[in-house]
């Protein structure tokens, strides 16, 4: 086939350009085309620009989706890369997740002491994540969490610098940074992972057959099943990735097995869960938040779906 000229579109963080390349890569190789045929075009969103407020505080939702959805939606770009994890449950009808990488390292590893429990008494860990926060505090109620953004590198040198004693960020990043070597993962029985955590997605019109289907040949098939059941879940407690939500699907064979927690914001309750059944079963992820909210403590339970 000629070569296409596709545009991808993505944001423009150091991260977000890996995992562009990523997609360009996989997607040239599977189709044969030099990687000329895609054209990288990186889009500023809201939350890139203000980086100085909690992102669950900044009014408005679409924060990492919204300027690249209207370049998708113009024409401006063919398809868009994003890590599922900060892509909203609902999503415009025009726009259609058509295909996701393989799943990386879903945890969540630990800067700066080799484990939870090894963390001094009452430290100081930076994060932004109220699943993280939620989560450390309900196995460290003396940790005090604090305001953590920017880029890896950046979080990175606070933690060096002593302005923390401790931080948390995904694997996924760390490992597609090239800093494999950063932090100790955290087991997933001791932390669970946020939703769609380590998953990358590109998305493209809904009504762009050609791009659909050039898509459709790099997608990971159980990656994508997984996180579509995450994310139902999300949908069905009225959730988004500001919650104190974990959850992570896998698959075995023909089966998904679904576990997920919530969290009252400082930790101090919280109802833990998991569901079974067959891959297409379109109700799991709807029994699960059913059974979760049915046990949740009335400080968790609050939290979540009226
Ligand atoms: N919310 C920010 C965000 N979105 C995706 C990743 C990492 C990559 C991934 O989980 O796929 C991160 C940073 C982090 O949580 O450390």
């Amino acid at each position: 086939m000629t070569s296409p000229q596709l545009k991808l579109g993505t944001r423009g963080s150091p991260l977000a350009l890996v995992q562009a390349n990523m997609v360009r890569d996989t997607l040239c190789h599977a189709h044969g085309w030099t990687t000329d045929a895609v054209e990288i075009v990186p889009i500023k969103t809201t939350g890139d620009r203000v980086q100085d407020v909690a992102l669950a505080e900044i009014g408005g939702k679409a924060l990492w989706t919204k300027e690249l959805d209207r370049a998708l939606l113009s024409g401006e770009i063919d398809c868009a890369v994003h890590s599922m994890k900060d892509v909203e449950t609902i999503r415009p009808a025009a726009i259609a997740i058509a295909a996701m990488l393989p799943r990386a390292d879903v945890r969540d590893r630990l800067i700066g002491a080799e484990s939870i429990a090894a963390l001094r008494p009452n430290a100081i860990v930076g994060t932004s994540s109220p699943r993280r926060v939620a989560q450390l505090r309900r196995m460290r109620p003396d940790l005090t969490t604090v305001l953590f953004r920017g880029n890896v590198d950046t979080r990175l040198a606070k933690v060096a610098a002593g302005a923390v004693d401790a931080s948390m960020l995904a694997a996924a990043g760390l490992d597609r940074l090239g800093r494999p070597d950063v932090g100790v993962g955290i087991a997933i029985d001791v932390m669970l992972p946020a939703p769609a955590q380590g998953a990358v997605g590109i998305e493209a019109r809904a009504s762009d057959a050609r791009m659909l289907g050039l898509l459709a040949a790099i997608d990971d098939a159980a990656t994508h099943c997984c996180v579509l059941v995450e994310r139902a879940l999300l949908a069905a407690l009225q959730a988004d990735c500001h919650s104190p939500v974990a959850a992570l699907a896998t698959r075995d064979a023909d089966t998904i097995r679904l576990r997920a927690e919530l969290f009252a914001e400082d930790g101090s309750a919280h109802v833990a869960g998991e569901a079974s059944g067959a891959v297409g079963d379109a109700a799991l992820a709807e029994r699960l938040a059913a059974d979760l909210l049915a046990r949740a403590p009335a400080s968790v339970r609050r939290l979540f779906a009226a």
